[in-house]
């Protein structure tokens, strides 16, 4: 551990602005981090007694445990979100009882907590002291069955998290899916940057507080200091890493001048900060404990369970812990040279775990030896286990992005599950961005979005006319390719196209010249812009997704939920959840939510939106049909959350796979 040490400060530094600065020191007592346990436990009467230990870090006097006293204090006073925090300097205060949770038969199959007064209620899980506890939940159909369900302290680690930030599909998973798991009884931390960039959307951490904790990290030569802001937020411990290399224009992985040329770095000291802050952080008066579930997303994540195994274990910390890679993007893997491996901070003897070589093909020069360090590849052999939306494609050559091996070889432990969506944010009866609002009960209203939509870009009004829109990052992966391909075709015929995207600058210029060329019937919006997305959803009659792959794909759900069309390409996510149109099924009633066309060409695509055009227009009832049957799926963040559930169990029952 010798790279890593932990400050602690005693006075509270309020001022969002203060970490901003570049340079800004905090004066601060010093400690290494240690391990030593958190509780004292000893017996009394039967029960389990937990009492906590915590360093005076003032004094530097008492163990040097996760040491929380000092910051606690200041929490309470400052963040009147989190619930209410105990007294914990006082040493004669009783501890919690641990009681027993008997099955029918009388075995013991877990314990809860019990405070200490007698009032023998099931303390709630913000209070639930280190790990898995198991905790009793009701049972709505009476008492007698009440069940059992265990409830896991949980830590996301993400490069986004919607509403603070967000580029795409892993912002919004990563905002909602740990609401979800709250309210589902898990304890649930989500850590991620505290990015600035000079613009409006810095307001979104506003409410985020600085908890006066700070770290030093060492790597890439050097010593990084990190602070830690937090807000409580729908039950959810929002974690936000305060680090100057966040602090920039632009949005969280680079700028008009494209990547961020520093984003190893600035993601390994995110990975870090995680694997911290469940030790060190007294959220709500208690540390999450070393007995969590880390969910990692994507390659920005992806150094977490590399840490667990070569850094933590070996020092006997997060023995119980268990990691789980949530891949979202695996064409993005964090891919540097393999010189950059020293500056991680690792043990040289775990290089083979990130090692990775480009076959021949991919090298640049006669003396490149394609020598690579991969942090993604890095996190699916050292994981527990791994997650995504889809998960058969990843294991094939062509959907793999190389990697198609190493996921086969973990195929035992890899499952797929389709995400949910927020139907609070996204629901036409109460969108705050639509101009107006309608149910699959009274369609009306969508009309008048479109009109509104037409009119907001300045489109000609024509309420029938095919109105077809695209939402997305202008990336290979969105098959923007081949809607530049097709577009003179597709805009020959009688209809409108809007377009909403930002990322490849030629795809962005290729927008823009489009809409000079075809004044009456395009419109590119070149930018990020949630409440233009929301209209395009409301307002279009087809949603066009000709995605290369999609491990699930949100966009098709949102428009379905607003009974606009889907036309997709038949992969991945995106082949599971929309059902191909079929008017003779069902004694003539038709069933299906859309169309899904194969192979990815110009041709089956303009096939597939031909298809749609004819029936939007020919066909009234089979498409008010198709809008109703999309509009009647249910894709809560509830389902997607039990069967989370399902693999944090798998994840625990099996050993950790790095001891
Ligand atoms: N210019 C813009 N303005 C406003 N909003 C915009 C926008 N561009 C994109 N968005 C929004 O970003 C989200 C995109 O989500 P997707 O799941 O469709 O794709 P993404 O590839 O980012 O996600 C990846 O992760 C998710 C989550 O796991 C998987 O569903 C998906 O298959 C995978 O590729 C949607 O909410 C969309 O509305």
């Amino acid at each position: 551990m010798g790279s890593l040490q932990v400050t602690r400060l005693l006075s509270w530094k309020s001022s969002l602005n203060t970490a901003a600065k570049a340079g800004t020191t905090r004066s601060r007592p010093t400690t290494q981090l240690g391990f030593p346990p958190l509780s004292k436990m000893t017996t009394k009467n039967g029960f389990l007694m937990i009492r906590r230990s915590f360093t005076n870090a003032s004094t530097g006097s008492g163990s040097s445990s996760g040491g929380t006293d000092a910051v606690s204090g200041n929490i309470s006073s400052q963040d009147s979100s989190s619930p209410p925090v105990e007294d914990e300097k006082d040493e004669n205060k009783p501890g919690y009882l641990l009681g027993q949770e008997k099955d029918g038969s009388g075995l013991v199959i877990g314990f809860h907590l019990i405070p200490p007064s007698g009032d023998h209620e099931v303390i709630d899980s913000r209070k639930d002291i280190d790990g898995y506890g198991v905790k009793k939940i009701e049972d709505v159909e009476g008492e007698d069955k009440a069940q059992t369900r265990v409830s896991y302290n949980i830590v996301f680690v993400t490069a986004e998290a919607a509403p603070y930030s967000k580029t795409g599909g892993l912002g919004d998973v990563c905002g909602s899916l740990p609401v979800a798991l709250a309210a589902r009884g898990h304890r649930v931390m989500v850590v991620s940057p505290r990015y600035l960039n000079g613009t409006a959307a810095d307001e979104n951490f506003t409410l985020a507080k600085d908890l006066g904790c700070c770290m030093k990290i060492y790597c890439f030569g050097g010593e990084q200091e990190i602070a830690f802001f937090h807000e409580y937020r729908e039950g959810v411990d929002w974690v936000f890493v305060d680090h100057p290399s966040y602090h920039r224009p632009g949005n969280p992985y680079g700028d008009i001048n494209g990547a961020f040329g520093d984003n190893q770095f600035r993601y390994t000291l995110l990975c870090y900060a995680a694997c911290e802050a469940p030790l060190v952080l007294p959220l709500g008066g208690f540390t999450y404990g070393e007995k969590c579930l880390f969910l990692v997303n994507d390659w920005h994540a992806g150094l977490v369970p590399v840490l667990l195994a070569s850094k933590y274990r070996p020092h006997g910390v997060y023995k119980d812990a268990r990691s789980i890679l949530v891949i979202h993007n695996l064409s993005h893997q964090g891919v540097e040279p393999a010189a950059t491996y020293k500056n991680l901070g690792l043990p040289s003897e775990w290089y083979g775990a990130l090692e990775w070589v480009f076959p021949t093909w991919a090298r640049t020069h006669a003396l490149d030896t394609g020598e690579a360090v991969n942090v993604l590849k890095g996190a699916i052999v050292t994981a527990d286990r791994l997650l995504t939306g889809y998960s058969w494609e990843i294991t094939t050559v062509e959907g793999g992005y190389g990697l198609h091996e190493i996921l086969s070889s973990r195929k035992s432990v890899l499952n797929g599950i389709t995400n949910g969506i927020d139907i609070t944010e996204w629901n036409p009866s109460s969108d705050e961005h639509i101009a107006s609002h309608y149910s699959i009960d009274d369609l009306s209203g969508k009309v008048q979005c479109k009109i509104a939509l037409q009119k907001e870009l300045g489109l000609p009004i024509r309420p029938d006319c095919p109105l077809i829109g695209f939402i997305g990052r202008l990336d290979h992966q969105k098959g923007i390719d081949l809607i530049r391909l097709a577009a003179p075709e597709i805009l020959a015929d009688d209809v409108q196209f809007v377009m909403l995207g930002s990322g490849d600058p030629q795809f962005e210029s290729w927008m823009r010249d489009t809409e000079a060329t075809y004044k009456d019937k395009y419109r590119g919006w070149v930018g990020f812009n949630v409440p233009i997305s929301h209209r395009i959803t409301a307002g279009c009659d087809i949603l066009l997704m000709p995605s290369r792959f999609e491990p699930c794909g949100l966009n098709q759900l949102y428009a379905m939920r607003y009974g606009t069309i889907p036309v997709v390409h038949a992969t991945g996510g995106l082949r599971d959840t929309v059902e191909n149109f079929n008017p003779f099924a069902r004694e003539g009633s038709g069933e299906g939510t859309g169309w899904s066309f194969s192979p990815l060409s110009e041709e089956s695509m303009l096939t597939a939106l031909r298809f749609a055009i004819r029936t939007y227009r020919e066909h009234k009832s089979s498409w008010e049909g198709l809008m109703r049957r999309g509009m009647e799926k249910d894709y809560t963040w509830e389902n997607a959350a039990i069967q989370y559930e399902q693999v944090f169990e798998w994840a625990s029952i099996d050993p950790p796979y790095i001891h």
